[in-house]
């Protein structure tokens, strides 16, 4: 089918955004019902509570959870929260039905159901045929508008997996580009649109069909099972050459389940891979946060799924972000509803005296107050991590750095935390009853920064590597790379501007990485609002210059001790077992790779306890090999067209191609699988690699 964008003009003035039309972005909670095995839990009840702020005339409600009778308690703010019996109907009537006409009317629309791992996301957004979810009614209802107005109605069926989509309704589709036009307008290469005229016929395709269907096997191969679905409905004009028009579309989005990577994925997914996935769950809270805050730039490109959603994130869409929420202790749930609160920087700590105050104005909704169910582990957490992240109302009173979020990213606001945590004691001791939100999201961007430490302290003194991991550890502020979304977070201004006056602080570590942070910075303090935007913006200037060798010199290090691990024979020296000080920065539950005792004698690389010179041999070569495609790769995404078409295999059409995609992606080329984008199968890509090594010997 022929798709020309229509002329029509947005319009979205009607009220779509419940009760302020003038938001673009609602966020609500939903509390999934118990299932039958949760409902016998000896409470029965849920641990969640919810309360109006400002009495019933509240616009907003806040959540708690866990034990109401602490005095001090966090709380976190909604634009609604939608009970354990209140069913999909009601929750489609009062949040998505209002925004169907503005689809008709040119205006895009995204509902994102996202949360913790079976907090219900797949019940609201697809339900099944006997208990529909929001998509389709929604469909019911965009089908009868469009009858009545003369429309055509499609739909998509996507999953978005590590960074790549694909095609649930046409499996024989390889992968769908997304790709920017000259226009700045989003087009989905690849992505098959299938006309529907009638409810059973959508039921076919996305509740119970091919929607739902698992990728063809090919894809399979490369798409395991946790995924962000994603469905769009369109609604089409038709002109008189019967061409069909784009009127406006509605996504539906079932994020994949939040799970925090420190702890073992429940279903076998790897660390690496379960960090990628939540970084793309950051990096659409990312823009979710910037689309609220207004802010002027807004990081689509951060992943496939922002990138995707593009023309129906940004103006003049609406967007509706369902916080899934289980009914039963889920430290999961808390961090997603932290996140989502921070989305619209909307946190609350009701200290002890707010908590009086507001106890006139409205009485709690208690589900719960069964400090029973949870778990010991966590009040455990809570004292462990006593030190918790400041409520942004806090830091205010501290002497307000809340001017300073503008233009900042939502996790750099956690990192922001997590630094505070030092030198804010007498906060961070308001917040002992909160515990399960203290994990730093960060942890997990950065998720690989603790090979690097680990890997300097098992290297020892006087080793060539861990001099060079060293220097790139203590380089001042100039790690920091403009758009790279794992140095962003370590951007200097979020420490300078948590440093209070009286602290000194020489240095602030951070997973593994030190910044040095010198005296005038330290001496930053915000005495009022905004004051000290002119010299927060000075340190932040980055030093591009300098900062890409670092950084990339730093991914390239790690890079190549993993491969150096992996490649190691057992018989290699590993740190002591009982030196607990070698992982020390690791969290608890993940066992990082050991890495070998390396020693460098004139320039040469010497495995200390290898059995034999061919296992020397065999080391050496692994890392050499992992280097040459670290560089390889590396050529693939920087060079320009004439220096492309020098690879070997690489003609003017390959190069051109490899140009789209960097368009399309910054950095397309990751690993060398990902050479099949550019239609080269793994037999081709050996090939070529054995030509260059080749080359190296003529
Ligand atoms: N309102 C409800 N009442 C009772 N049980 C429910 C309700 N909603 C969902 N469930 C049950 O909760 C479980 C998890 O639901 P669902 O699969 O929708 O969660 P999810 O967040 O999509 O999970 P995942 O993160 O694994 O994708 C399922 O067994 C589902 O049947």
């Amino acid at each position: 089918m022929a798709l020309v964008s229509s002329n029509s003009q947005p319009c979205c003035t009607n009220n779509t955004m419940g009760l302020n039309p003038s938001r673009k972005v609602r966020i609500v909670a939903k509390i999934r019902g118990f299932t039958d095995l949760e409902a016998d839990f000896p409470s029965g009840v849920s641990w969640i509570s919810t309360k109006k702020p400002k009495g019933e005339a509240s616009e907003t409600v806040s959540l708690s959870f866990g034990d109401q009778s602490a005095s001090h308690k966090e709380s976190y703010e909604v634009d609604h929260c939608y009970e354990q019996n209140e069913d999909n109907d009601i929750v489609f009537l009062q949040e998505v039905k209002p925004l169907i006409s503005g689809v008709f009317d040119g205006c895009n629309a995204t509902i994102i159901a996202y949360g913790a791992r079976g907090s219900g996301k797949t019940s609201i957004i697809k339900g099944t045929s006997e208990k529909p979810g929001l998509a389709a009614m929604a469909m019911d209802e965009i089908l009868s508008v469009a009858e009545k107005n003369g429309n055509s109605v499609a739909i998509s069926v996507y999953e978005v997996y590590q960074d790549r989509v694909c095609d649930l309704l046409d499996t024989k589709q390889p992968a769908v580009f997304v790709l920017e036009d000259a226009q700045g307008k989003i087009q989905l290469k690849g992505l098959s649109r299938v006309p529907v005229k009638s409810n059973s016929e959508f039921q076919k395709l996305y509740v119970s069909g091919l929607g739902s269907r698992k990728p063809a096997q090919t894809i399979a191969n490369e798409l395991p099972r946790r995924g962000h679905k994603g469905l769009i409905l369109y609604v089409l004009a038709h002109n008189e050459n019967s061409d069909a028009l784009l009127v406006g579309k509605m996504n539906f989005v079932d994020l994949a389940g939040y799970e925090d990577s420190r702890r073992k994925s429940s279903d076998s997914l790897s660390v690496v891979e379960n960090s990628r996935l939540n970084k793309s769950i950051y990096a659409l809270l990312n823009v979710i946060h910037a689309l609220s805050a207004n802010e002027s730039h807004v990081p689509f490109r951060e992943s496939k799924l922002t990138r995707l959603l593009q023309d129906s994130l940004g103006r003049p869409s609406r967007v509706l972000m369902v916080t899934c929420l289980n009914p039963s202790f889920c430290q999961d749930s808390i961090y997603m509803v932290n996140l989502a609160s921070r989305c619209c920087q909307r946190i609350n700590h009701a200290a002890s005296e707010s908590a009086k105050k507001s106890k006139s104005l409205a009485r709690a909704t208690i589900h719960s107050s069964h400090k029973s169910q949870i778990p010991r582990s966590v009040s455990a957490t809570a004292k462990k991590q006593a030190t918790s992240r400041v409520p942004l109302s806090e830091k205010k009173a501290n002497g307000g750095i809340v001017s300073a979020l503008k233009g900042r990213r939502l996790f750099d606001e956690a990192r922001r935390f997590t630094t505070s945590e030092k030198i804010l004691p007498q906060a961070s001791s308001m917040s002992d009853n909160i515990s399960a939100v203290e994990h730093s999201v960060d942890e997990e961007i950065l998720q690989e920064k603790p090979v690097v430490t680990n890997a300097i302290k098992s290297l020892g003194e006087g080793n060539q590597l861990s001099d060079v991991l060293k220097n790139a550890k203590a380089e001042p502020i100039s790690i920091v790379e403009k758009d790279d979304p794992l140095s962003e977070s370590l951007k200097p201004t979020e420490f300078a501007s948590t440093v209070e006056k009286d602290v000194p602080i020489e240095e602030n570590h951070l997973e593994g990485v030190t910044l040095s942070v010198n005296n005038s910075e330290k001496m930053l303090n915000f005495d009022k609002e905004g004051q000290n935007s002119e010299k927060e913006n000075k340190i932040s200037v980055v030093d591009e210059e300098r900062s890409p060798p670092i950084s990339a010199r730093l991914r390239e290090i790690s890079n190549n001790l993993k491969s150096l691990y992996s490649a190691t024979p057992p018989c290699v020296k590993m740190p002591e077992e009982n030196d607990a000080s070698s992982y020390a920065l690791v969290p608890l539950d993940i066992m990082e790779p050991k890495t070998p005792m390396v020693d460098t004698i004139n320039d040469r690389w010497e495995v200390a306890n290898f059995n034999s010179p061919w296992e020397t041999l065999s080391m050496c070569s692994s890392v050499v090999k992992s280097s040459l495609v670290q560089e390889y790769l590396r050529f693939l995404n920087t060079a320009n067209k004439e220096e492309l078409k020098r690879l070997k295999g690489v003609g003017e059409k390959r190069a051109s191609y490899i140009l789209e995609l960097r368009e399309e992606s910054p950095e397309p080329f990751k690993s060398l699988d990902d050479l099949k984008e550019i239609g080269l199968s793994a037999k081709q890509v050996n090939r070529m690699m054995r030509k260059e090594v080749g080359g190296l010997f003529n």
